[in-house]
Order: structure tokens, then C-alpha cells, then sequence
């Protein structure tokens, strides 16, 4: 499935963007006057092949999994917190079932390693979004004790992801959000980018949840050794990943590789979503065309992974939360751009006078 979805993976159609800039200047505004909306219209236009891009209704999707690596006392809140915050998400009562409410999107849940067993008839119960049961593993082994997952997990938990992109492609998405749930994919998401990009752990790991800023050195300690311990392959983004990553981590990036591979907008949260869109970026350089970035995150390896991918994000709200929250947030900008194309007015249509020239 992983193979099949790498064939279909294409370039963005770069010839649509010269159709798509003439027309912006034809619009009833000074050329150039609605800055990146302008550009984000076009990027819209050179990802769906469409002139007219058609983004609405967006998918969320939210994985989530534990990490035996919060066993090392990395972040403020117990494990036990995945299991039932997936129940809150079941429930709508979390800030991304309010966020995704307010864009009209469908949202879906998936436990791709949730250490317990949840409640297959929790989605039965009143709740709003469904939950998909698609767990690889009961969560991740300790990573500073042994590799987090096999190599065959990692793929397995990376067509989850693809299946998710999948479906949401075939009940009508056209504008894919990734987010997580998983207690310490802080950690993993810094030892991976320390990884990926060379730069010091320190650099690149920050408090996550809350962490006191006594802990953080510990923190830190916990990641540096593990990444000389379990020694992956800089090369080598699935050796990464199953050395050092999570399920929920490995799902995203196989929803950013199936979403591209069906020329979908990817619109990417916070600092877990960018690593998990690095990796895939890995797997695939051409996913790096679909990826719309939307917001900066408060966490300090965020600006590093967006830096690795050139990426500008479109807002800075001091948001450290994931769950795809920055990114459902950045929507209504997307929806403007491609409104803006289809419903100004040219020059010619309204009888205004165009510019005169130098
Ligand atoms: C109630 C609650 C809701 C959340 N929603 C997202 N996260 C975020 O925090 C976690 C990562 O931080 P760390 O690595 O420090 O554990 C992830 O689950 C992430 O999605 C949450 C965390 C909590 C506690
Ligand atoms: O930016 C994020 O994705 C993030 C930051 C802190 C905690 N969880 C997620």
C-alpha cells in the first residue's frame, strides 16, 4: 500500500500558476494588494490542478498513541491522559472538536497504539465523531530502553495513515488536517528532528505540556541518550522512526504521503505535525509541494523543523497545544483566498478603470 501510494505521488502542475496569477491581476484591486493571499491562491491552484480550487469541507484527522518513553517522568501529565482524551475527542468536548465545528469539517479519530483498549461502542454513545480502531500496538517500548517499534510496525502504522488520508479523500475532504494525541510525542518528535536535521537536542526540545524548567535538562539527557543508544540512520526516515518515534507520529506522515498522492491541500498544525510532514517529506520530496503550513507553535523545535522545509506558517498565536488546532485555525485563510478567486470582480465585469501604468 506504502508502494502504491509513492507511484501515484506526482509534482504540483506548475504551468497552472501563470493562468491563476494573470487572472488575481484582473481582479478589482491593485495588483499584488492582497499579499499572501494572492500567493496561497495560487499555491491552492498548483496543488488540486483546479484554476477555481475547491477546498471545503476540510478532514480532520487526529491519531493517537502512547509512548513508553513517558515511563522517564518527560512530561507533565500521566499517560493515562491519551486513553481519555480520545474519549473527549469522541465526546466533541476538546478545543479541536470546537475548532472543526466552527470550519465545518468532518472530523475523525484513530487509535493507531493507544496503550489501553478503548470502548468500541464509545462512538455509539451520542458522541459526534467517530472513532476508527486501527491500533498497531498497545503504544510504543521505551525508547531509552529499546527501539520504540519494528520496522514492519512502522510501516503498518504509516498506512494507517494512509487509509485515514484515504478515506476522508473518498467521503469528499478536499483539504486535509493532521493532529495527534499522545503523552510525550514531545520527546519522540525532538529526538527524531535532532536526527533529521543534526542540530543540537537542546536546541530543538522544550517544555511540551509544562514540564518545569527544572526538568527540562532531564529531559534532554533522556533524548541525547537515547539517540546515541539506539543510533538510527540519518538516512534512513524509517529507521528513525521505529527507533525513536510513535505510531501516532508514523500515521501522520502516512496521511501527508496519502493526501499528496491524491493532490489535496495538507495544512500542518504545530511542531509534532511538521516533524511527522519532515519525515514524510523524507519518504517523498514531493510531498513537500501540498504542505500549506498554518501556524507557529510556542514549542522551541517547531522554527527548526519549519526551517528544514522552508515553510512560513500564516499565523503566530502562541499556541502549544496540537490536536491540529493551529491549522483548523488557519482554514478560514484558505477559504478566503479561494473565494477570492471566484467571487471578485474583474476590471472588465465591474466597468472599473484599471491601473495607468508608470
Ligand atoms: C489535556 C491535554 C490535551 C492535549 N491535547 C494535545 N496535547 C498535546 O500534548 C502532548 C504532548 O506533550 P508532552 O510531550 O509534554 O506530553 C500531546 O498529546 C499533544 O497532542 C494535550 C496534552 C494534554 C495534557
Ligand atoms: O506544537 C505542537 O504540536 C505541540 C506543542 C506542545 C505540546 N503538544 C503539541
Amino acid at each position: 500500500m506504502l508502494a502504491d501510494t509513492l507511484a501515484r505521488l506526482q509534482s504540483t502542475d506548475r504551468d497552472i500558476a501563470g493562468r491563476v496569477a494573470d487572472h488575481l491581476d484582473r481582479l478589482t484591486k491593485p495588483p499584488g494588494s492582497l499579499g499572501r493571499l494572492e500567493s496561497l491562491a495560487i499555491t491552492l491552484a498548483t496543488i488540486t490542478g483546479e484554476e477555481l480550487p475547491r477546498i471545503t469541507p476540510p478532514g480532520v484527522l487526529v491519531f493517537a498513541a502512547d509512548h513508553g518513553v513517558a515511563a522517564e517522568g518527560v512530561s507533565a501529565f500521566p499517560q493515562a491522559v491519551t486513553a481519555q482524551m480520545v474519549g473527549n475527542f469522541v465526546a466533541g468536548g476538546a478545543a479541536i472538536n470546537v475548532f472543526a465545528r466552527q470550519i465545518g469539517a468532518r472530523l475523525e479519530v484513530i487509535d493507531v497504539g493507544v496503550a489501553s483498549e478503548l470502548s468500541r461502542d464509545s462512538a455509539a454513545r451520542g458522541g459526534e465523531s467517530g472513532l476508527v480502531h486501527d491500533k498497531v500496538r498497545r503504544g510504543t517500548a521505551n525508547f531509552a530502553e529499546q527501539d520504540a517499534m519494528q520496522r514492519a510496525e512502522a510501516v503498518q502504522a504509516i498506512e494507517v495513515g494512509i487509509r485515514a488520508a484515504e478515506r476522508a479523500v473518498a467521503a469528499g475532504c478536499r483539504c486535509l488536517i493532521v493532529g495527534e494525541m499522545g503523552i510525550a510525542n514531545t520527546t519522540a518528535s525532538s529526538a527524531m528532528l535532532a536526527v533529521l536535521t543534526g542540530e543540537p537536542v537542546a536546541d530543538l526540545t522544550g517544555q511540551g505540556t509544562g514540564i518545569p524548567e527544572s526538568r527540562l535538562a532531564h529531559k534532554q539527557a533522556v533524548i541525547e541518550r537515547a539517540i546515541e543508544a539506539r543510533a538510527p540512520d540519518p538516512q534512513d526516515p524509517l529507521d528513525i522512526l521505529s527507533k525513536l518515534g510513535g505510531l501516532e507520529i508514523a500515521a501522520m506522515a502516512g496521511a501527508y504521503l496519502g493526501g499528496a498522492s491524491r493532490r489535496v491541500p495538507l495544512l500542518v498544525d504545530g511542531f509534532i505535525a511538521t516533524v511527522a510532514a519532515l519525515l514524510a517529506c523524507r519518504i517523498d520530496s514531493k510531498v513537500r509541494d501540498y504542505l500549506i503550513f498554518g501556524h507557529r507553535s510556542r514549542e522551541p523545535g517547531h522554527v527548526h523543523a519549519l526551517t528544514a522545509l522552508g515553510g512560513d506558517p500564516l499565523l503566530e498565536l502562541g499556541l502549544r497545544l496540537g490536536e491540529g488546532t493551529g491549522a483548523a485555525l488557519a482554514f478560514p485563510l484558505l477559504e478566503a483566498a479561494t473565494r477570492m478567486l471566484a467571487d471578485m470582480a474583474t476590471f472588465a465585469s465591474a466597468g472599473v478603470a484599471g491601473s495607468e501604468g508608470a
